[in-house]
């Protein structure tokens, strides 16, 4: 490809970026300006113009999903494949060079990654022992302080506690990093603050990267932390061709430590050149103009205008359902809609708070038989099952992880109970030595029952055997003779129904990915296995097995970003839900809520839905809500109230929910959906629901002063207003 062709496609302000002389650069832009274009055009002039070798290139992306395509926009934009190129997210490079240097950061060859249940799972062992009420100071609450601690780059030692609390937060953080020292583990957060501290405390090897990486891309820089931005600043060096690209406005992530002022951060210390882009080319003009008036009620922006010579377009549809499930079913209405105008499923996106929202969407889903795919949730190397059999080849390979080692003891149930497991617990503790080797000790020492002794050594065996057998095999003959001679695949087997049939499944797929994974070229695992194992906890599940199927998208709305779709809905766009109830009690987090709102909203090119509930039930609890106030903000002509008659009622069993859409009168009632009524003593309101019939039957109105109830029909005595 030509120099010109690299510049066609761009506008004025891109081809400044793009094409400038190597300096370090921040590009400041709204959404959908094209900022993730010009850091892949800007990649492929470094190497077309600047004759970089791919070598020297370092990209950083949010997610291993958006590294993915990073990868493949600046293949095809090169029409050809770059290797030697590294692009990843922070984790991901980080946990390469922890690979490549084990032995300078301290940490054994077969270090393991531990995910956040295995985090939560250590934590509450060494609570135990420790003898700290669990009652009283949540697992979670430990590794909450401890990932936040390890973000600001702080060590036990770095740490001057003021009050008891974080005294008691302290002893256990040293106490846990001890614990994952001893048995070489890693969680996420430590993996970049370990490849920080070892590129800070060797000096050869630091310079061997900052030579290398000559030149340094980062997307999505408003999300970074401080440890990622030190470890960016320290790899860079003096070098001058540093380009961040991001939005103050959607910064999404300072709950978990994110810190928007990096970017004035960056300005200083690398003295830049900021280029704004500001014209919009992915949303219509309606859209466009609803997202800017949202975000212009935050107070702390660094300021920007986006305009767009785009259509104006439909207005956003605003859908007040009755409850979830008619919520739900607007949802699948309108994307069938979407489908007979010739449209793929893949083109819709379903946008929501929280994971658990998705349930009764998935549901719908089903019912329709509309096939949909999940980012995030209940991810495929998380599942149960799946976690049984890693923690096999985990322990096979990585006799110190304790944390696998407690899992798959007893999984399947080969008869070693609780007072043996704490006999090895005890010696594990006293000895300081892994459970593996408290389990050897005690069957030496004579402690447990001939039964207990038999199980604990049928269970050692087995490991060892399996390392010896597997030895030769290929990675997907390791998994599946370890699968089966463990005893799991015949455990999942015997379980009954469809749960049970969906676990051997899963196995199975499991054995399939280990048959399609191919180790990375660049990094340096001694075994395939120890390149898969590191992947699954890397990788977990953002690509999940139908990567390439039609379907709808469906994802939270933080695992929304970057991304766009033509068709876009909001859902549970309710006061307590979205801004969240914990929003309130914490200054700054209401306007991050609306940076939520924002980075929702700019996702959709031609139409967007926002949809709120009167009436949900959530986590077994039925809330009555208002509308979001970010509904409120959104300026009235660009927006379109829609509400259609619907009778939607609850399951009395478990499942299925049945709607019509009708002018429902409820039978014997005389009452409709959405009708104003006038109660005696709680006043005007609007009936919501309705219940049974005859004399037990119940209506549900939504008063002005009171809020939702359920009354009694016959007794309510409602008079139309
Ligand atoms: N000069 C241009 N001409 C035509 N289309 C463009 C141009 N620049 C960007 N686009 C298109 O606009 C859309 C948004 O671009 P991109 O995803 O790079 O924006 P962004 O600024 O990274 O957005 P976000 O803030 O959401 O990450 C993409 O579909 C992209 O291909
Ligand atoms: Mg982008």
């Amino acid at each position: 490809m030509d120099v010109s062709e690299l510049l066609d496609g761009l506008n004025d302000k891109q081809r400044e970026a793009v094409a400038a002389p190597l300096q370090n650069m921040l590009v400041l832009a709204g959404a959908g300006s094209g900022k993730t274009r010009v850091l892949v055009h800007r990649i492929a002039w470094l190497m077309q113009v600047e004759q970089s070798s791919p070598y020297s290139i370092l990209a950083v992306t949010f997610t291993n999903k958006a590294a993915k395509e990073m990868r493949s926009r600046v293949e095809a934009t090169l029409q050809g494949p770059v290797s030697g190129m590294w692009i990843g997210t922070f984790h991901g490079l980080s946990h390469r060079i922890l690979r490549q240097h084990h032995k300078e950061a301290n940490l054994p060859e077969s270090f393991q990654v531990l995910d956040s249940d295995d985090q939560v799972r250590m934590i509450r062992r060494l609570l135990k022992a420790m003898n700290i009420d669990e009652k009283k100071w949540p697992a979670k609450q430990f590794a909450w302080y401890i990932g936040a601690q390890k973000d600001e780059g702080r060590r036990p030692k770095d740490i001057q506690a003021f009050d008891l609390n974080e005294q008691l937060m302290l002893k256990v953080y040293a106490a846990y990093q001890d614990a994952c020292d001893r048995a070489g583990l890693v969680d996420f957060a430590e993996i970049l603050l370990r490849s920080y501290e070892l590129l800070a405390t060797q000096p050869t090897l630091l310079r061997h990267y900052q030579n290398r990486f000559a030149h340094m891309l980062v997307d999505e820089f408003q999300d970074t932390n401080r440890i990622q931005y030190l470890w960016l600043r320290l790899l860079a060096g003096g070098s001058r061709s540093i380009m961040i690209v991001g939005d103050d406005d959607q910064s999404i992530y300072g709950w978990r430590g994110a810190r928007v002022e990096n970017i004035r951060q960056f300005l200083e210390d690398f003295d830049a050149h900021t280029i704004r882009l500001e014209q919009n080319y992915r949303s219509t003009a309606t859209i466009l103009k609803a997202s800017n008036a949202l975000i212009s009620n935050n107070a702390e922006r660094m300021g920007k205008s986006l305009w767009t010579d785009g259509v104006d377009g439909e207005p956003i549809s605003i859908y007040a359902a009755f409850n979830e499930l008619d919520e739900a079913r607007f949802v699948v209405g309108k994307i069938k809609t979407w489908l007979q105008g010739g449209n793929a499923l893949q083109e819709c996106a379903v946008l929501y708070r929280n994971n658990a929202q998705s349930r009764i969407l998935e549901e719908a889903f089903l019912q329709e038989g509309l096939k949909y795919r999940i980012y995030g949730g209940m991810r495929f190397f998380e599942r149960q099952e799946i976690k049984d059999a890693l923690c096999y080849l985990r322990l096979i390979t990585n006799r110190n992880d304790d944390a696998a080692f407690e899992r798959i003891i007893n999984t399947p149930v080969r008869g070693i109970g609780d007072k043996t497991l704490s006999h090895i617990r005890d010696c594990a503790r006293n000895t300081s030595q892994p459970l593996w080797y408290a389990a050897k000790s005690v069957i030496a020492e004579k402690h447990l029952s001939g039964r207990a002794v038999n199980a604990v050594n049928q269970f050692l065996e087995l490991v060892e055997s399996l390392e010896q057998t597997i030895d030769e095999l290929n990675l997907e003959q390791q998994a599946k003779l370890t699968i089966e001679r463990s005893g799991l695949m015949a455990m999942y087997q015997a379980e009954k129904g469809e749960k049970g049939r969906a676990r051997v499944e899963n196995l199975e797929e499991l054995i399939n990915a280990c048959g399609q994974y191919e180790p990375p070229v660049e990094e340096e695992f001694s075994t395939p296995l120890q390149g898969f194992l590191a992947y699954t906890s890397l990788e977990a599940g953002e690509g999940q097995a139908e990567e390439h199927e039609d379907a709808v998208q469906m994802m939270t709305l933080h695992s929304a970003k970057g991304l766009e779709f033509p068709l876009v809905f909001m859902v549970g766009v309710e006061e307590g839900m979205f801004p969240s109830q914990q929003s309130h009690e914490e200054s700054g987090r209401l306007e991050e809520e609306r940076r939520l709102c924002y980075v929702g909203m700019t996702r959709a090119m031609t139409k967007l839905y926002i949809c709120h509930a009167e009436s949900r039930r959530l986590y077994g609890q039925e809330k009555y809500h208002s509308p979001s106030r970010f509904i409120r903000e959104l300026p009235t002509d660009c927006v379109e109230e829609i509400r259609i008659k619907t009778q939607v009622t609850r399951p009395t069993s478990a499942g299925r929910f049945s709607a019509t859409v009708t002018h429902a009168v409820f039978e014997d009632s005389g009452f409709t959906l959405g009708q104003r009524v006038l109660h005696a003593k709680f006043g005007a309101g609007t009936v919501l629901n309705y219940e049974g019939s005859g004399a037990q039957s119940r209506i549900q109105v939504n008063f002005d002063d009171v809020g939702s109830k359920w009354l009694v029909t016959a007794y309510a005595r409602l008079q139309p207003l």
